[in-house]
């Protein structure tokens, strides 16, 4: 069990681990929180000393602290897509990076679809038009979606990079005019599109947020650390339902050609430590396929497309308790 404590009106944390053979650890130091309390007001997240290298930060935190380890932390069977949703309770159809492979996916029933993102290749308007055309198709009460880091033309800042760098790295999307791209989230009118934003629906309070670790300059790329860190920082407390298209460190977020744990350790923290939603839905490692918990949050790497972009993978179900009062 990893529980954390706090002095009384402050800066240092201090954090009691039992670690699986049943002994009793405790360390306080700077390293094992990375985060700290202002007076009488939110949880700091501060920049993990192992940020930029995620598989030694899995590493360490699973030795000295027993972090990614049962009992707390599992693996989870997703809902069987023929089970009864229980009453009182609201759910939730995940999937991600589909990757403009719609076609093949068999869509089981569900009151809210989640998509995380990649649901392009590059973020042509007319890939978005037909992923809007399938959004429209589907019977949800509620779908709500993200981009990751194919939607290049959501990413305006990317855009005029690109244009400055005469589109060298992405020849194809050149031929696009910007007037085609300004507004391209118009594009999505089958869906509540969500960018460092929030929405709720049936009682939940819904968050999602497109950006991933630095990987060969595509959209929505920022460096690991503080950069990360800051959009992260973006998430208020008490969202239940967290979407982002990259994993946090240590869940689903496993490479296995690279043997590489590439999951980002500042968004581990703020979800952890800080938002500690009730679901926290990603993609883009497509290899992380598959649900997980650590008694807090469940995490689901929803990726629909394998790592060949094959779309084999299926949507991912989840129910969760219908807040009171909605
Ligand atoms: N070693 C890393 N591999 C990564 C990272 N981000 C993505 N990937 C690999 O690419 C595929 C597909 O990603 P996509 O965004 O292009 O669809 C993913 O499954 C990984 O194999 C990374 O940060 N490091
Ligand atoms: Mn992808
Ligand atoms: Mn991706």
């Amino acid at each position: 069990m990893w529980r954390a404590r706090w002095d009384p009106g402050v800066l240092k944390a201090e954090a009691l681990a039992l670690l699986p053979c049943g002994l009793g650890m405790a360390f306080s130091q700077s390293h094992v929180m990375a985060a700290r309390r202002h007076q009488h007001s939110r949880l700091i997240i501060e920049v993990d000393e192992y940020s930029s290298n995620p598989t030694q930060a899995f590493t360490f935190y699973n030795i000295n602290q027993g972090r990614f380890q049962p009992p707390h932390v599992q693996m989870v069977d997703p809902v069987p897509h023929d089970a009864p949703k229980p009453p009182g309770y609201t759910r939730f159809v995940c999937v991600s990076d589909t990757h403009s492979r719609t076609d093949p996916i068999q869509m089981p029933y569900g009151d809210v679809l989640i998509h995380a993102g990649d649901f392009t290749e590059l973020g042509l308007p007319s890939e978005v038009k037909k992923f809007n055309e399938w959004l429209g198709s589907l019977p949800y009460e509620y779908k709500i979606v993200i981009a990751g880091n194919h939607e290049l033309t959501f990413d305006q800042e990317f855009m005029a990079d690109l244009i400055k760098q005469d589109f060298y790295y992405f020849p194809s999307v050149s031929k696009l005019k910007p007037e085609n791209y300004e507004n391209v989230q118009s594009l999505l009118t089958n869906c509540i599109y969500l960018q460092d934003s929030e929405v709720t629906v049936r009682g939940f309070r819904i968050y999602g947020s497109p950006w991933q670790p630095w990987f060969y300059g595509w959209g929505f790329n920022l460096p690991r650390g503080q950069a990360l860190l800051e959009k992260w920082n973006l998430i208020p407390e008490g969202v239940d339902v967290l979407i982002t298209h990259g994993p946090p460190l240590g869940f689903l977020d496993w490479v296995p050609k690279k043997m590489q744990r590439v999951g980002c350790v500042e968004l581990l923290n703020t979800v952890q430590r800080r938002v500690q939603p009730r679901l926290h839905v990603f993609g883009h490692i497509h290899e992380g396929y598959g649900v997980m918990a650590d008694g807090t949050t469940t995490y689901v790497n929803a990726s629909v497309c394998t790592v060949n972009y094959q779309p084999v993978n299926p949507p991912i179900v989840i129910d969760l308790p219908t807040p009171r009062n909605s």
